[in-house]
């Protein structure tokens, strides 16, 4: 990063928040008389700072973070130091110089509580963060100080770059939202108990147990729909808390996970671990009565209506990310570790109990075993080696399937309960995702049963499978998911009077398109064919309805009429 291009976010981020911080302090009054000693216009010239830009920044950064310990002070203080701690180690080339720097920030701010503190009108302050994870589960640096992105039009999200203030955002709830209110669906065995106006429509419950999270159908939760472990599991997935239950009448202890934000694609920010949630004022953020505080949902494309919860309006303004590449991985594409973990979770923890045939064979994997096979899954669709690195790599695998003896039976089960499971985990269904996934895991499985033979000697000592799509059907490989179809020049119309033919002339106006959507009926570039249905084209092209896509321009219509009344000459 150069000197210039650190000028802009010195100014959004630095500067303003600061000079908004301390005019709310009443710092606009240094205490110095304009033109005396000491202030800013005293006419001295001020000495330059020594040293690097880089060695500048990172003493703004020491400075501005101690100050940031100190209590009281706005939250503007908070900005300005995350984007100084930002732009510091941004200008540290130097890795352990800046794990230093990192190290020397960390323990200056130590006795901070970690917390997300809501900024009003502005971004997420986020106070010794442990860790954050893109959507594909893959952790981000973190900072001691951060401030993520609220307003949706950061460009440089996840983090915050000041554009809040210049679009103007604003942090109020929608007092058309649907209202927090907790209702109470009591089953034989289990109440499942529901927030609407929390609920950020993940679709985690709705896809994994439709029969008792009924999407349009009122009431929305039907407990009797599903057994009680399986909505026990879907109810621990919901990320924003809109969902809980209750057994004899008690809710369960809050669940104990790692505290993370996970910075999910196209939606909310995941908060898990129970991370405190303070307002602009330093109070606990205000939630309904009886909304979960081990995980949450927070707003990432500022146009939630409950802000700052996600209430799904991400889906319904169409927040995007960037785009994914062309050629993703298969890993990308189904959606990173989070989607896998959800896949074998689903699979080894219903599906496999449930079934006669798998579950004597699964009685004593080990409690981890989902999180296993992911992370197998993971390595094999071109993610991170997590396999390798973690859980012993493919001698492991290897001997984890020898002497079982697996039968054709066993697999063929396994395979289809898994692509069910895939479906239930929200995995992506398009075609060219679920060729390459099946292909794999019929390959995948029916090399497990070989290796699982007595006798059976797999090489010893393999790279973990990298699979990749199959038969070149990537994501951009179909024209119609590069782009719509290019628009084809308009012909030329004749002149008045010029003596009209078909292929010069009728043949011309037909796209490619136009042709396509007819074929089943006759052929537009058959001066035979559209000779027979002159007059019924005619007619449509009058009324407008043909072509479908959009009605022709009068000047079009009347040269085939002309040519219809001339006789289709050819
Ligand atoms: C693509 C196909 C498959 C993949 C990717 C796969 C993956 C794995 C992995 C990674 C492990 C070791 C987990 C660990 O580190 O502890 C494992 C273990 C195991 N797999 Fe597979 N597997 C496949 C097919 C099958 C099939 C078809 C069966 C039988 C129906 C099967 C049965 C088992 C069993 C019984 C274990 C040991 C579980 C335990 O008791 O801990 N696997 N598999």
């Amino acid at each position: 990063m150069t000197a210039e291009e650190s000028a802009e976010p010195l100014g959004d981020s630095v500067v303003r928040p600061l000079s908004e911080a301390l005019a709310h302090l009443g710092g606009e009054d240094d205490g110095h008389e304009p033109g005396a000693p000491g202030g800013e216009d005293d006419g001295r010239e001020t000495e330059p700072e020594p040293g690097t830009p880089g060695e500048r920044l990172w003493r703004l950064a020491v400075d501005a973070t101690r100050l940031r310990t100190l209590p009281g002070l706005p939250t503007g203080v908070q900005e300005a130091t995350a984007a100084l701690q930002h732009l510091a180690w941004l200008f540290t080339d130097d890795t352990g110089t800046r794990a230093a720097r990192v190290a020397e920030l960390r323990e200056i701010q130590a006795a901070l509580t970690p917390q997300i503190q809501v900024a009003a009108d502005g971004p997420y302050l986020v106070t010794n963060p442990s860790r954050i994870t893109d959507w594909l589960g893959e952790p981000i640096t973190v900072l001691p100080q951060m401030a993520l992105c609220r307003c949706g039009a950061s460009a440089m999200k996840p983090l915050c770059d000041g554009s809040h203030a210049r679009t103007g955002f604003s942090g109020d709830k929608d007092p058309l939202r649907v209202p927090g209110h907790r209702e109470s669906h009591e089953g034989v065995q289990i109440t499942v108990l529901d927030d609407r106006g929390l609920c950020a429509h993940s679709g985690f419950c709705t896809d994994r147990l439709p029969t008792v999270f009924r999407q349009g159908s009122e009431p929305f939760v039907a407990p009797s729909g599903g057994r009680m472990d399986d909505i026990v599991r879907a109810v621990r997935t919901c990320p924003s808390g809109a969902l809980g239950y209750a057994i004899d009448g008690q809710e369960p202890a809050p669940q104990r996970r790692e505290t993370t934000v996970e910075i999910s694609r196209d939606g909310p920010y995941r908060v898990t671990g129970g991370i405190p949630l303070t307002g602009d004022d330093g109070r606990p953020e205000p939630r309904d009565a009886g909304a979960s505080t081990e995980h949450y949902s927070l707003c990432r494309c500022g146009r939630s209506r409950n802000k700052p919860f996600c209430s799904g309006m991400h889906h319904d303004v169409g927040f995007t990310d960037p785009p994914l590449s062309e050629n993703p991985t298969l890993y990308e594409w189904a959606g990173g570790l989070p989607a896998l973990t959800r896949m074998t979770q689903i699979f080894y923890g219903t599906y496999v109990p449930q079934d006669p045939l798998l579950a004597p064979l699964f009685s004593r994997m080990s409690p981890d075993h989902p999180e296993r096979v992911a992370a197998w899954l993971c390595e094999t669709f071109g993610g991170p080696r997590l396999y390798t690195e973690r859980y012993g790599g493919y001698e492991h695998m290897i001997a984890e399937h020898a002497g079982k003896a697996l039968t054709e039976e066993w697999r063929a089960r396994w395979a289809q309960l898994i692509v069910r499971a895939a479906d239930d985990a929200g995995l992506p269904s398009d075609p060219e995702f679920r060729a390459a996934f099946v292909s794999y895991v019929e390959w995948g499985s029916r090399i497990a049963v070989e290796n699982s033979q007595p006798g059976a000697a797999p090489p010893p000592h393999m790279p973990v499978p990298r699979w990749w799509w199959v038969c070149s059907a990537t994501p951009g490989s179909r024209v119609s998911a590069l782009a719509p179809v290019a628009e084809e020049p308009a012909a030329d119309l004749p002149g008045t009077g010029e003596p009209l033919g078909f292929a010069a002339h009728i043949r011309p106006l037909f796209r490619e398109t136009d042709r396509r959507s007819m074929s089943s009926a006759f052929d537009l570039w058959s001066h035979t064919d559209v000779t027979r249905h002159a007059e019924a084209i005619l007619v449509r092209l009058r009324r407008g309805d043909m072509p479908c896509d959009a009605p022709w321009p009068a000047d079009r219509v009347d040269v085939f009429a002309r040519w219809v009344a001339e006789g289709t000459p050819e």
